[in-house]
């Protein structure tokens, strides 16, 4: 049962993104925290009631005061994580996706139908991803209900945000026999069921644990579990994830199965929503950017994942000129890393080459593509603003009315002076989980060193 929230509050400086290139510093402030884990006000220094208010919360043993080094940030949110993956991140990644899914994945995931396995990973992944600052994990589990409920029940032990889904996939043409849904029926109606036993644990427990809807991708799906799950992600209005345009493969075998780009697939089958969160999309092209626009679905960024498996860079910042909804995901463990910061910092460097261009064989006006690079402003703004915009959540700034997931992070170069938008800089680039100090999601107190 998670505990009722005392109110709290933190003193210290923050950055808190406005825009997709804009990241606001706030020097030395109170940021105050309700009863329900929301942030109710920021206070300035300046402000009339700040001794006192501070006062108030520090004879109630409710202040907490950033040391001089350390900044506040809100939460991270990862739009892509495969939870029951985590035993082989960094496994296997020299393989081409359709080969690392039949060799690696697929048989790694069905172990999942044993719960003590599930157990065993799951209460370590949790923790592992609020360690390194992700207060949202928007996961996908197994075909397993009872695994995917233990996945659940990790995040609330461990105070997480999750959105989980079960992963649905029947097509025999394109999974293995030991790892399917044994019909479309099947598919459908074990969604439907771990939709009600989401709801009855979120109702028991007050955890932050949200069912969705989530066809593997469109080649490990018939066409009726695909319109199925459209009818389900209607009939609860819960929110959709999957993967889109992934691959040289995976894009090319969606066109010779439907004529027609995987975009154009999901919306059809009702599964393009403003509601869905679709992963990578590195083969993704103009006119399926603007129906994702159009719809309100989002992208979920990997750069990391992407440089393995994608044969592409995605091109951020088309998207984000073009006003997509973006955020960042690790997708583990297509990528290797839990981390947000590693994935921004892959973000950066991928736009960066795929404006300058890699084949130097070519004259340098021949290479590349212009406008394409992103600063760290920007991968900062989708681990938190763009990853909330993307799962309709008030979270991911340091504002009255946002939930308070936030965290307390240390610069360890505090020595060396510099402006507060080279410290973000700086954080975004050093921080690792020993200078994230401490952890809060919803007001709560997750993980502290
Ligand atoms: O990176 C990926 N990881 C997966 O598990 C997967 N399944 C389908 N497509 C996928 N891509």
């Amino acid at each position: 049962m998670i505990k009722a929230v005392e109110s709290l509050v933190i003193e210290g400086s923050f950055f808190s993104a406005s825009k997709s290139t804009v990241v606001n510093y706030k020097h030395h402030s109170l940021i105050s925290i309700d009863q329900n884990g929301m942030i109710d006000r920021v206070i300035n220094e300046h402000q009339e009631d700040y001794d006192q208010v501070r006062k108030r919360a520090d004879h109630a043993g409710r202040l907490i005061e950033l040391q001089p080094d350390e900044y506040l940030l809100p939460g991270f949110i990862d739009l892509h994580v495969h939870a029951p993956q985590w035993p082989q991140a960094g496994l296997a990644l020299d393989r081409p996706l359709n080969e690392w899914l039949n060799h690696y994945t697929f048989p790694l995931e069905a172990r999942y139908q044993d719960s003590q396995f599930a157990q065993h990973v799951y209460e370590q992944l949790v923790p592992e991803l609020l360690a390194n600052g992700t207060t949202t994990a928007l996961y996908f589990g197994t075909i397993h209900n009872s695994a995917n409920l233990i996945l659940a029940k990790a995040a609330v032990k461990f105070g997480q945000r999750a959105f989980i889904g079960k992963v649905a996939m029947d097509n025999p043409e394109q999974t293995p026999s030991y790892y399917r849904d044994e019909s479309s029926q099947a598919a459908l109606s074990q969604t439907d069921e771990f939709i009600q036993k989401m709801e009855s644990l979120q109702q028991q427990t007050g955890g932050h644990i949200t069912p969705v809807i989530t066809p593997r991708f469109v080649p490990s799906c018939t066409d009726e579990t695909l319109n199925g799950l459209g009818q389900i992600a209607r009939k609860y209005d819960l929110p959709i994830q999957s993967h889109c345009s992934e691959s040289n493969w995976e894009h090319q075998y969606v066109i010779d199965r439907f004529g027609q780009h995987d975009a154009q697939v999901l919306d059809k089958f009702g599964l393009l929503t403003q509601r869905s969160v679709m992963a990578h999309g590195t083969q993704l092209d103009d006119t399926d950017i603007d129906l994702f626009k159009q719809r309100g679905s989002a992208v979920a960024h990997c750069p990391i994942s992407n440089a393995y498996f994608g044969n592409g860079v995605l091109p951020v910042n088309k998207l984000i000129v073009n006003h997509n909804k973006i955020g960042l995901g690790s997708d583990i463990s297509g990528g290797y890393s839990p981390s947000l910061y590693e994935n921004s910092r892959q973000a950066v460097q991928a736009s960066r080459m795929l404006e300058d261009g890699t084949d130097t064989t070519l004259p340098a006006s021949k290479r590349g593509a212009s406008n394409r690079r992103i600063s760290m402003k920007t991968s900062f703004y989708m681990a938190t603003v763009g990853g909330a915009d993307s799962l309709n959540i008030m979270a991911g700034k340091i504002e009255p009315g946002y939930v308070a997931d936030l965290q307390i992070v240390q610069d360890k170069n505090a020595d060396f002076a510099a402006e507060p938008a080279d410290v973000l800089d700086r954080l975004m680039y050093q921080t690792s989980p020993a200078t994230i100090k401490k952890v809060f999601v919803g007001g709560q107190l997750v993980t502290e060193k």
